[in-house]
């Protein structure tokens, strides 16, 4: 773990002492947005149209939000229009790097690069701030288009539709504001409530992470009583954004990030739904149960020095759901 400084790899963990114990993410830093003519999107800058070949995603199968990137990319038919590479699980004193291995680290596609941090360079040389994934990569421009999973999936769920003919729609205008709203106590308490809970240096923030995680859950397993999705009726980013993160619950984040005061499995709606969600079709591929359990118990010094890993069993997400 660690981050580029000017341009230059170094290793140092979170700084969590100015905030009190608090891990706070830092913004992704590139916004541009892919869109159907190559007119600028929300942010950023323009020259960026929805091209068949072009744009190359650089994936952690572990990490929920690249793992957001990969459903959208399976859901809107994009596996023959967007390259993918996936790194190795393990994210050691250099980051992401290019390894690969048996379960599906594939290396560096495009250059043959050994870290992510030189994907980050060769977009901006003088890159200050984290490497993340995932990394939405121009192969025309040769620059990063977007490191931001929330965008990215926005993209996806749109721009490519004249290229693929795929017109799904998981961000429909009727209920944008609805999902923004529910995004948001799941981005805070959940997405993001797991990693609070897990990189805290305090009790106090431990405490503050972990009670508002629970309340978000219980909340949710009433609301999964009454609706099949979270927005009702339809299916939408919604939903996909919180999988991402219940997938991985029962195996890392109970265990590894102290979210131990229940599973996933323990709460019967959300079980059902996170196993309908894991059903959809093609979904199932963008889950790498080994990558996930691989790199939390080997990548976080600060919580697992001895990298061991505790006697898991990994859940049924295949079995009968029963939600229709
Ligand atoms: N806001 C980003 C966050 C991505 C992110 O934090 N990814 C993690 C992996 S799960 C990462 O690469 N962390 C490396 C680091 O923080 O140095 C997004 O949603 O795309």
């Amino acid at each position: 773990m660690g981050m580029l400084v000017d341009g230059i790899w170094q290793d140092v963990w979170y700084d969590t002492k100015s905030t009190g114990g608090r891990f706070e993410r830092s913004n992704a830093a590139f916004r541009n947005w892919i869109t159907p003519d190559g007119r600028a999107g929300l942010t950023g800058r323009d020259g960026f149209a929805a091209e068949s070949g072009r744009y190359h995603l650089y994936v952690s199968l572990a990490c929920p939000w690249a793992h957001r990137t990969l459903i959208f990319r399976k859901l809107k038919g994009l596996e023959d229009h967007i390259s993918i590479s996936v790194v190795h699980p393990e994210m050691l004193d250099q980051g992401w790097s290019f390894l690969t291995d048996d379960h599906g680290a594939t290396g560096d596609g495009l250059y043959g690069l050994d870290y992510a941090h030189q994907i980050y360079t060769r977009a901006k040389s003088d890159y200050s701030g984290r490497v993340t994934v995932p990394i939405l990569w121009d192969k025309q421009r040769q620059t990063i288009v977007s490191n931001e999973s929330s965008e990215i999936i926005r993209m996806f769920n749109s721009a490519f539709d004249g290229v693929t003919g795929n017109t799904a729609d998981f961000w429909p205008e009727a209920l944008r504001d609805r999902i923004e709203a529910v995004n948001a106590r799941i981005y805070d308490t959940v997405n993001n409530g797991v990693y609070k809970c897990g990189f805290a240096t305090s009790q106090a923030a431990y405490d503050a992470a972990e009670a508002p995680l629970f309340d978000t859950l219980d909340w949710l397993e009433g609301h999964l009583a009454q609706n099949r999705y979270l927005l009702g009726d339809s299916l939408t980013e919604a939903d996909w954004r919180l999988f991402t993160t219940l997938v991985r619950f029962d195996l890392v984040y109970n265990h590894h990030f102290k979210c131990s005061r229940a599973r996933i499995a323990d709460y019967p709606n959300l079980w059902a739904y996170t196993r309908a969600l894991y059903q959809v079709p093609g979904v199932a591929e963008t889950v790498g149960v080994e990558h996930i359990v691989r790199h939390y118990y080997y990548s976080h010094p600060t919580i697992n020095p001895n990298r061991i890993v505790p006697m898991l069993t990994t859940p049924d997400f295949a079995a009968p759901h029963g939600r229709g």
